[in-house]
C-alpha cells in the first residue's frame, strides 16, 4: 500500500548544535496506528513538528499524501491534524467557537453540524458555551482533539495524548482513537506509556537520541524479541546439569537451588518448552517445589533496546 507519510534522511540540528533527529527514514501506511516510543528528549516532538511545519528540517525530505512538504506544503497541511501536548491559545474562547475557528483556519466553510458531531463524540457538547479555561484538564485535552479534528484530517498526530490523565479518561481517549481509526484516519501517536502502544498500535517505532532504532509490526516485534522466563525452584541444590536438562536454555543460579530458563520467542513457544523442561526434570528424578513463569512485555523489549542502543536481531 502507498505510504501516506514518507520521511527520508530527515535530520534536525537545533541552534547550538544539538542533533534532535539523525537521518530518520520512516514510512507510514494509510489507516494504521503508528506509535513512536522514546524516552524524554528522544526527538519525538521534533519529528512531529517537522511534519506539521513547526520545525524546519536541517536536511532530508518529507512527503505527505505524495506532496513534498518543502515545495507543496499547503496541499498536504490541510490533511494533517495535530493534537499538541499542551493548550497554548484560546483559553478565553468558548469551546464551540474555538473548534469552529480551527476549521476556518484551513479555509473550510463553517459547518455547525460537523462541529456538533465532533463535540458530541468527545462528550463536549454540553460544554460548548464554556470558556476553555473553566474546563478540567481532561476536558481541555479533548478540546485539543476536537480542534485537530475540525478540518477533518486524514493524518492525525497525537503528541502524548494521555500524559497525566486519569485511568478513566485514558480509556476514553483510547475509545476516541479507535473510533477515528474506524473512520480511516491514519494516526501517529507518541507515548511514554508502553502498555498503551502495546494495546493500540499496529506498528511501533523506537527512537532514542534522534535515531530511529527500530520500526516493526508490534506483533512481529513481540514475537521476534519477546522471551519467556521461568524460575524453577529445586527441592535439592544441583551441582551440575544432567545432559537431558542441559539441552534447554537453562542456567543454575542461587547456589544451584534455582534453575532459570530463558527462551521462546514471544509467541507462547517458551511456555510449551517450559512444560517440556518440567517433564524432563521429573524424568531425570529432579524434584522442584515451585515454578514462576513470565512473558516479556513490550516494555522489557523497549528497556533492553534503549539499554545498549543495539538492535537485537
Ligand atoms: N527549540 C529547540 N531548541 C534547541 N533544542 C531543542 C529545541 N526543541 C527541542 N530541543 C532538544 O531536542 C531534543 C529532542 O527534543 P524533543 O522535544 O523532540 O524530544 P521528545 O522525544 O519529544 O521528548 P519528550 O518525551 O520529553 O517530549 C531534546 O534534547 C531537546 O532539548
Amino acid at each position: 500500500m502507498d505510504p501516506i507519510l514518507e520521511l527520508n534522511g530527515l535530520s534536525k540540528v537545533y541552534r547550538g548544535g544539538l542533533k534532535a533527529l539523525d537521518n530518520v527514514d520512516l514510512s507510514v501506511r494509510k489507516g494504521e496506528i503508528f506509535a513512536l516510543l522514546g524516552p524524554n528528549g528522544a526527538g519525538k516532538t521534533t519529528l512531529i513538528g517537522a511534519v506539521c511545519g513547526l520545525v524546519r528540517p536541517s536536511s532530508g525530505t518529507i512527503h505527505a499524501f505524495g506532496h513534498d512538504l518543502a515545495t507543496d506544503w499547503r496541499k498536504a497541511r490541510s490533511r494533517i491534524g495535530l493534537v499538541p501536548q499542551e493548550l497554548s491559545t484560546d483559553m478565553f474562547e468558548p469551546v464551540e467557537h474555538a473548534v469552529s475557528y480551527s476549521r476556518g483556519l484551513f479555509g473550510l466553510a463553517p459547518d455547525r453540524q460537523r462541529i456538533e458531531e465532533i463535540l458530541r463524540s468527545l462528550s463536549l457538547w454540553e460544554k460548548r458555551g464554556e470558556r476553555i479555561m473553566a474546563l478540567s484538564g481532561g476536558m481541555k485535552r479533548r478540546v485539543l482533539i476536537a480542534k485537530a479534528l475540525a478540518h477533518e484530517p486524514d493524518l492525525l498526530f497525537l503528541d502524548e495524548p494521555t500524559a497525566g490523565v486519569d485511568v478513566e479518561l485514558r480509556k476514553g481517549m483510547w475509545a476516541i482513537i479507535d473510533k477515528m481509526r474506524a473512520r480511516g484516519v491514519t494516526i501517529i501517536l507518541t507515548t511514554h506509556y508502553i502498555e498503551e502502544a502495546e494495546m493500540m498500535a499496529d506498528r511501533v517505532g523506537v527512537i532514542n537520541r534522534g535515531k530511529l532504532l527500530m520500526v516493526d509490526e508490534k506483533d512481529a516485534m513481540m514475537a521476534r524479541l519477546g522471551r519467556t522466563e521461568a524460575h524453577i525452584t529445586l527441592a535439592q541444590p544441583l551441582a551440575t546439569l544432567p545432559p537431558d536438562i542441559g539441552r534447554f536454555p537453562v542456567e543454575l543460579e542461587v547456589g544451584g537451588t534455582v534453575l532459570r530458563y530463558r527462551g521462546g520467542d514471544g509467541t507462547g513457544k517458551g511456555k510449551a518448552e517450559v512444560a517440556e523442561l518440567t517433564k524432563a526434570l521429573i524424568g531425570a528424578g529432579i524434584d522442584y517445589v515451585g515454578i514462576d513463569t513470565r512473558e516479556s512485555s513490550l516494555e522489557d523489549i523497549f528497556v533492553s533496546l534503549l539499554g545498549d542502543g543495539e538492535v537485537p536481531q
